[in-house]
């Protein structure tokens, strides 16, 4: 494509040089991936500066730069107020805005994202809809999948992305969409048709200054819900009306709002529920009828879940019949509430709680069903929201009889450190130290006695730990099986 039919999309900027003879092979925000014919955009990032390495991008092949100020160098440089929004923009038109041939849904919100994605995969797909998924786990492209390195990728990856899965035929993508992303202009110009909140909780005041914040980069994808190019297709804003930032969020979208919620008069409610062991009971009110559902999802939580994806789901269009087959037939998601079954006589969970609402919830889920002791094995994320330590460990002490508080991705903290700030001020002292996730995954499985039940929170899906720069192998799943099995072994 031409540099300058490219930079068409970006309306304002200056240009060193002439761009009319340019021709560009690709888009590059990382030097290091610079192809021969590339236009490589700097982008000021939080560790280094993009621009420090336009040197290293020409000595590969770039034919034109964008960025934020002039550069002496031989090829173009178009200098814009803005990088990350310009590389939006660019990637945009270089793959021909492909949302806007996609039905494409970002959920958003503290908990419940990655849960919300994968029910809608599993209804549209019984809908017999080819699907795309892109969130914390993997980013999947019908049935193959792929890593990615955050919940929400950058814009280039991501329009990028949507290109190979309209290559691939593929109709409806679900996106989890991060308040990092919404902040940082990953999304801008994302095509969005539905836009899903399923709750907001303490998180990430490491990167929010205050709540207000966290909620304000919430609600863009609600505000730029409906900045389509094309303008033709309906949009709409599922919200849970039982949160108490519903009013602020449902005043933040021009489009159409579809709510739900347990507590409140909700267009898409449960009544008559029932939570148990085994799952959760309800009957699904919608506008398109009432249906029993019985589900294998424990937990309030999960209705939560599975209201906003059949409130999600209608707005497509989808049949409630087709709904519900895909809500009974669902056995949860990787790391989400995953039993570690191998014959003990006790129960093992593994989830990914990692906030104080989140734990909560798991919490007095486990705690509704338990007939014995419940142990609690959990760590904070190192370089992340301190404030939220204290409030787990609150949470962890006050639900389980037991907490065993270890690491989780330490990072470039100290673990004793992080585990310092978390028991500051908790007013309870039923809880052990036990920095070695594994030895504190250990110690949890011995002591635990028939019917007790040991939650190990915090890493769900995740295969690694993160000690400082070394990241090695660590799944929760694993550990405990392993634990379990010795056990067996010395009683035997
Ligand atoms: C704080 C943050 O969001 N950081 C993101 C950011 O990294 P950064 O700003 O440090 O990048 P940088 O290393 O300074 O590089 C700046 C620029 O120089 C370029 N560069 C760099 C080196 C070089 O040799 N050549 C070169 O061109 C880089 O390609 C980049 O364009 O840009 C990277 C590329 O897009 C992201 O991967 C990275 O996410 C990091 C890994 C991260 O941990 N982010 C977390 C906080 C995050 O975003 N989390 C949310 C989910 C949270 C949740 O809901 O649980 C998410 O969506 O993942
Ligand atoms: N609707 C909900 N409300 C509160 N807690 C929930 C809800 N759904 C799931 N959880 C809890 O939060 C954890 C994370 O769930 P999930 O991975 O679906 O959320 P997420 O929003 O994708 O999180 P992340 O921001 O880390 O990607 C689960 O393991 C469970 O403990
Ligand atoms: N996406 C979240 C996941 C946290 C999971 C927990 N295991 C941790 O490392 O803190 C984050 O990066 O903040
Ligand atoms: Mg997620």
């Amino acid at each position: 494509m031409k540099l300058k039919d490219i930079a068409e999309a970006l309306h304002f900027y200056k240009a060193t040089s002439n761009l009319d003879d340019i021709e560009i092979t690709g888009i590059e925000m990382d030097s290091r991936k610079v192809k021969r014919g590339n236009l490589f955009v700097c982008i000021a990032g939080f560790t280094v500066d993009g621009h420090d390495y336009v040197n290293d991008a020409i000595e590969r092949g770039a034919s034109a730069i964008i960025g934020e100020r002039s550069i002496d160098v031989v090829v173009p440089v178009i200098i814009v107020n803005d990088s990350s929004r310009a590389l939006a923009l660019v990637s945009n038109k270089y793959y021909d805005y492909p949302t806007n041939k996609l039905k494409l849904i970002g959920v958003t919100g503290t908990n419940g994202k990655t849960t919300v994605t994968h029910l809608l995969k599993e209804i549209f797909s019984r809908h017999d809809q080819k699907t795309g998924l892109i969130g914390t786990i993997q980013m999947e492209m019908d049935n193959e999948v792929f890593n990615v390195k955050n919940t929400t990728p950058d814009s280039l990856f991501l329009q990028k992305s949507f290109d190979e899965m309209i290559n691939r035929d593929i109709q409806s993508v679900f996106m989890e969409v991060s308040s990092h992303a919404l902040d940082l202009g990953r999304v801008f110009g994302c095509d969005f048709d539905i836009a899903v909140f399923t709750n907001l909780t303490q998180d990430h005041l490491d990167y929010h200054d205050t709540m207000d914040d966290y909620l304000r980069a919430k609600s863009l994808l609600f505000s730029q819900l409906g900045n389509s190019y094309d303008g033709k297709r309906p949009k709409f804003a599922v919200i849970n009306l039982d949160d108490q930032h519903s009013p602020f969020l449902i005043k933040s979208t021009p489009q159409p709002v579809i709510t739900y919620g347990i507590d409140s008069s909700a267009d898409v409610t449960a009544s008559n529920i029932k939570l148990d062991a085994s799952g959760s009971e309800f009957i699904l009110n919608t506008m398109d009828g009432d249906v029993l559902i019985r589900s294998k999802l424990m937990g309030k939580f999960s209705i939560y879940n599975m209201l906003a994806a059949t409130a999600t789901a209608i707005c497509a269009d989808i049949p409630l019949e087709t709904i519900k087959s895909a809500l009974e037939s669902t056995t949860g998601v990787n790391g989400r509430f995953e039993p570690v079954v191998l014959g003990q006589s006790f129960g093992v969970i593994v989830d990914y709680a990692h906030t104080s609402d989140s734990l909560e919830n798991v919490l007095t889920t486990v705690r509704s069903f338990a007939k014995g002791n419940i142990y609690v094995v959990v760590g904070c994320g190192g370089d992340r929201d301190r404030k939220k330590r204290p409030l787990m460990a609150g949470v962890a002490t006050k639900y389980a009889d037991t907490a065993i508080f270890t690491s989780d991705n330490p990072r470039s903290e100290d673990p004793a450190a992080i585990v310092d700030d978390m028991v500051m001020g908790i007013g309870k002292d039923n809880y052990l130290i036990t920095l070695n996730r594994k030895d504190a995954i250990d110690l949890a499985i011995s002591m635990a006695q028939k019917d007790d039940i040991v939650l190990i929170a915090g890493k769900g899906h995740e295969t690694y730990q993160i000690i400082g720069e070394k990241v090695i192998d660590f799944d929760d799943r694993k550990v405990a099986s392993e634990a379990i099995r010795n056990k067996f072994d010395k009683e035997i």
